[in-house]
């Protein structure tokens, strides 16, 4: 089964100069995939993501998210639609400074009147699998960048999204914190079944996915599959991002 399907999809730009930033985008990701989108700066990965999260719309083109267009969508529905089917990380974790870890992942519950029964189960569910249990008391400024994206994390995933956007998750932290964040995100993924797409520039972070599309200026450039052995995946990654374009910089010394 498809969780989603991108058909023909275009994006231009209006300005002085337009930009066609998409052009004739076809994707699917089947149910239970990890998908990561690279390619170099400028490509059109943002552009496609926010595609596909309802956030712009596309010039002409069609989106479909387990079966259903956003884009016919009400007003109204769409935010429910948003709220319930999907899931969004982002690079600068978008968290809220002056609520405590627990108050920030239940937030999405809370905006669909849950029951606090139903709120403190998956809170104690979502937080244990994340490993963030003991700092569930503590503020987003009192915790490092590693558990303020696993604390993000957490509120992506308590609605138990059919897909789960992730826009550079690793961008702003630590090798360590970033392997953390990867693990976190491998792991909902193989458990929970979760569908995810992932945009990212680091190839160690898009190792953990098991196929990787490119993009380069505005289209489909290439696709590769991970297989059994990570190493080997990550090394493919910075083959195909020398041949398309890419952040490669001093990634040949580093070990996965
Ligand atoms: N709101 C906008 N108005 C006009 N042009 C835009 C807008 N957003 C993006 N673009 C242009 O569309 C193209 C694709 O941009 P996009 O942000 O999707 O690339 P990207 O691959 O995500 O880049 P990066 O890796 O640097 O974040 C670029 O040429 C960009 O300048």
């Amino acid at each position: 089964m498809d969780i989603l399907q991108v058909k023909d999809l275009h994006k231009t730009y209006p300005g002085k100069v337009v930009t066609h930033a998409l052009t004739d985008i076809h994707l699917t990701i089947g149910k239970g995939e990890f998908v990561g989108i690279m390619g170099p700066s400028g490509s059109g990965k943002t552009t496609l993501l926010n595609m596909v999260s309802t956030i712009d719309r596309p010039s002409s083109g069609e989106v479909n998210i387990n079966g259903q267009n956003p884009y016919l969508m009400k007003k109204k529905d769409l935010a429910a639609f948003r709220r319930r089917q999907l899931g969004f990380v982002f690079q600068d974790f978008n968290l809220l400074d002056t609520l405590t870890v627990a108050e920030n992942i239940v937030l999405p519950l809370t905006l669909d009147n849950r029951k606090l029964s139903e709120m403190d189960r998956k809170l104690e569910e979502v937080a244990t699998r994340l490993g963030i249990k003991d700092i569930l008391g503590k503020r987003v400024y009192e915790i490092s960048g590693g558990q303020r994206q696993r604390t993000a994390i957490a509120r992506a995933v308590i609605t138990s999204p059919v897909l789960l956007l992730a826009d550079e998750p690793t961008g702003s932290l630590d090798s360590n914190a970033s392997r953390v964040v990867m693990e976190s995100l491998a792991e909902i993924n193989e458990r929970e079944g979760t569908t995810l797409m992932l945009v990212t520039h680091d190839p160690l972070a898009a190792s953990y996915c098991q196929r990787i599309v490119f993009i380069k200026d505005g289209k489909l450039a290439a696709e590769i599959h991970r297989g059994d052995n990570r190493q080997t995946f990550f090394q493919n990654i910075i083959d195909t991002l020398s041949f398309w374009g890419g952040n490669t910089n001093e990634l040949s010394s580093i070990r996965v």
